[in-house]
């Protein structure tokens, strides 16, 4: 296999991947460009979570390559790949991954707190992103005091707040009602803008590819031939 273009921030080859024998990804390949918001769309099960683990450090493929800036990711050690996710990477799920018992500003802080800054100055950088994502006035209270739309804006903080090259969003809009889903997107995507943030963004929703410069579908861990010609920048299988 080659090497991975210069202005790709990510890179993948022939990704594979199954769960005790069920395949959940089929030979996809993908780049990402830095600072691109790139939508990765599909149904549910389609594979959408295990590409953006493969991508992120979090599972190493079975088969396949991930480069991020011209390094490999997938002959890391897990420690190394760790390191890599805390340092350049910010995470966002679906659902509520807020520690119950930290206010919203502790929260937000977490990854820089994990990292040894100190205590003052994690708070400050947290309570900057707060007030960015316009929830500065709750940066005291519980994530159980706040709606979805709040704690979901929490979660983008504590994804933003180390300055990451790369944040993965899978399914961040997913408990949120039309008009939340909408604000965190415009947030999430604005603030990733103005910062040079690349974002990958797994969801269901076809309509959110307006949020991003670049949409891929996956249909059943391959890439999805029915989608327009100029949205099909994955590569075809390696194998089927
Ligand atoms: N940890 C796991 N253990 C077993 N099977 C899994 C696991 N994670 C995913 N799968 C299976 O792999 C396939 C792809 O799942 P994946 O979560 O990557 O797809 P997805 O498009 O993100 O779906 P969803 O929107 O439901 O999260 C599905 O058949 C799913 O059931």
């Amino acid at each position: 296999m080659g090497t991975p273009p210069d202005n790709d921030v990510l890179w993948a080859r022939a990704l594979r991947h199954s769960y005790r024998g069920e395949p959940a990804l089929l030979g996809v390949s993908i780049n990402v460009r830095a600072g691109e918001i790139l939508t990765v769309a599909g149904h549910r099960g389609s594979g959408k979570s295990t590409l953006l683990h493969c991508l992120s450090g979090r599972l190493v493929p079975e088969e396949g390559e991930v480069w991020f800036n011209s390094a490999p990711v997938h002959t890391l050690s897990e420690g190394a790949r760790e390191a890599l996710r805390r340092d350049r990477f910010g995470w966002i799920g679906p659902g509520d991954q807020l520690v119950p018992e930290l206010s919203a500003w502790e929260n937000a802080a977490l990854p820089l707190l994990m990292r040894g800054d100190s205590h003052r100055e994690s708070r400050a950088v947290a309570q900057e992103w707060l007030e960015r994502l316009d929830i500065g006035s709750v940066a005291r209270r519980r994530p159980a005091d706040l709606p979805h739309s709040q704690r979901q804006r929490i979660a983008v903080a504590r994804a933003l707040v180390t300055g990451p090259d790369v944040v993965f969003a899978d399914e961040p809009t997913a408990p949120l009602h039309r008009a939340d889903r909408d604000l965190l997107l415009r947030t999430l995507t604005s603030a990733a803008r103005s910062h040079g943030i690349t974002v990958v963004l797994a969801t269901t929703d076809p309509e959110l590819g307006r949020y991003a410069d670049r949409t891929i579908t996956l249909a059943d861990g391959r890439p999805d031939t029915a989608t327009r010609p100029h949205d099909r920048e994955l590569t075809a299988p390696a194998r089927v």
